[in-house]
């Protein structure tokens, strides 16, 4: 920028557009989806004002497709996107409520221009580099499969976690019908894949709950100071983790002023959850694990129940967990004897966790705490496509814990 000029871009997307135009008279509407002016023009306070706004808008570089926008992890995406300095949305799609614009359906979103709501079917993706899928499982591999080879995918479901078949087929009750496109994906749990993230084209987003378990236990089996058996798991879950489509037993009555357990033995992430420890491990691992729903609305947290490796302390436990998240933006190790909660990371990207010492002689307790729709999807999941973009980790992600 010199003294007495100052170069802009401005880059309209659908939607910003109009209003952009109103304000400044430089701006010509053309007949276009988008339209990017670029020149420069005397520093007045006019022109410091475009300037001002097309910066970001410049920057936006990247289009972003958001399949399932009208659910909870699409709409947390979408509020993490809009403060993302690259990451621009162009498309959006939804089921039931296709037609629709965000603010409808979401009014926390009211204030924001954003492309209407099309069904999946009507999505233009020519002005897409790359989507985040936040669809139901089952339903996100044939959408997939069907998708420009061209795009970036970062899958929200679970269609793409499991590298057996098999397994996904048996947990899952139903076929895999995209078998070849889950030789192509990455599982996405950060802190642990970044390098093959880094390269990949289809990144298969961890779950909620293997996420806030995988993160503790990961560092500890590869450095084998933990048991690989008798890994008891409790884990803990708000109700947005059920997603938002009207279900009985996720209405108010249901899940106020109580606590219940489900999936005993049954949940479809102990597949997820054991093959990553055993990856870990190099070994095969089982655990037990059994989610509680909450009264709450987000929020997750995971208690776990280990044996120490013959020799190990406590200590042992908590200085390689240290040492293995220093560096990490993401995931913080608490001082010595603070407790995790879950209301310390509401609405960020952040993992806490601890280790205690158990009461019972060689055995340990491990509390980690994540946002289930955060670190344990959309921020997650913005996290590994900055990754796949090239851009810094944690672009578009400073978001603080909301209190209370
Ligand atoms: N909620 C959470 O905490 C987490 C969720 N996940 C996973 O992320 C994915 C999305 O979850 P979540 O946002 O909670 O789910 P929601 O039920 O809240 O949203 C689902 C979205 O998918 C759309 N949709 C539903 N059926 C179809 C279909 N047949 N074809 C196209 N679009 C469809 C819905 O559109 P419409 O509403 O318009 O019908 C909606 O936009 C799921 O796979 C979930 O398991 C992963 C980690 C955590
Ligand atoms: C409270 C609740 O119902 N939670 C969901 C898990 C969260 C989730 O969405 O699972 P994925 O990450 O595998 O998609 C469940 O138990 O199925």
């Amino acid at each position: 920028m010199s003294a007495a000029s100052i170069n802009y871009t401005i880059c309209f997307d659908r939607g910003c557009f109009t209003k952009y135009e109103l304000k400044y008279s430089k701006v010509k509407k053309l007949n276009q989806k988008k339209l990017t002016m670029r020149g420069s023009a005397a520093v007045t306070p006019r022109s410091l004002e475009i300037a001002k706004i097309a910066a970001p808008n410049l920057q936006k570089q990247v289009r972003i497709g958001v399949l399932g926008a009208s659910g909870y992890t699409g709409a947390e995406i979408i509020r993490l996107l809009l403060n993302h300095p690259y990451f621009g949305i162009t498309t959006m799609t939804a089921e039931r409520k296709a037609g629709e614009y965000i603010g409808s359906v979401f009014p926390h979103l009211i204030t924001q221009d954003l492309p209407k709501m099309v069904a999946i079917k009507d999505a233009d993706f020519s002005d897409v580099d790359a989507v985040f899928c936040c669809l139901p499982h089952g339903t996100t591999q044939d959408i997939i499969r069907d998708l420009p080879k061209s795009l970036k995918i970062v899958d929200l479901s679970a269609d793409f976690r499991l590298r057996n078949i098999s397994e996904y087929e048996e947990w899952y009750g139903q076929p895999h019908r995209a078998p070849e496109l889950q030789q192509e994906a990455v599982y996405g749990l950060t802190e642990i894949s970044r390098d093959e993230i880094k390269n990949a084209r289809l990144v298969a987003n961890p779950g909620c709950y293997p996420t806030s378990i995988q993160l503790p236990l990961v560092p500890l089996i590869k450095a084998n100071l933990i048991e690989f058996k008798n890994i008891i798991i409790d884990s803990k879950s708000g109700v947005s983790g059920a997603g938002r489509a009207a279900k009985e037993a996720n209405l108010y009555t249901e899940i106020a002023e109580g606590i219940h357990s489900y999936g005993i033995t049954r949940h479809r992430h102990v597949p997820e959850i054991e093959q990553g420890l055993s990856d870990a491990a190099d070994s095969e691992i089982t655990v037990s694990f059994t989610p509680h729903l909450m009264p709450m609305s987000r929020g997750m947290q995971s208690t776990i129940y280990v044996e120490m490796a013959p020799g190990v302390a406590v200590e042992d436990l908590y200085h390689q967990l240290k040492i293995s998240y220093e560096d990490e933006e993401f995931v913080e190790v608490l001082k010595k004897g603070v407790v995790p909660h879950t209301r310390n990371v509401r609405g960020s990207n952040y993992c806490l966790m601890n280790v205690f010492p158990d009461r019972i002689s060689g055995r340990a307790i491990i509390i980690s705490v994540i946002d289930n729709l955060v670190k344990g999807a959309s921020g997650q999941a913005l996290q590994n496509l900055n990754i796949m973009m090239g851009f810094s980790e944690n672009t578009g992600l400073h978001y603080q814990p909301l209190f209370p």
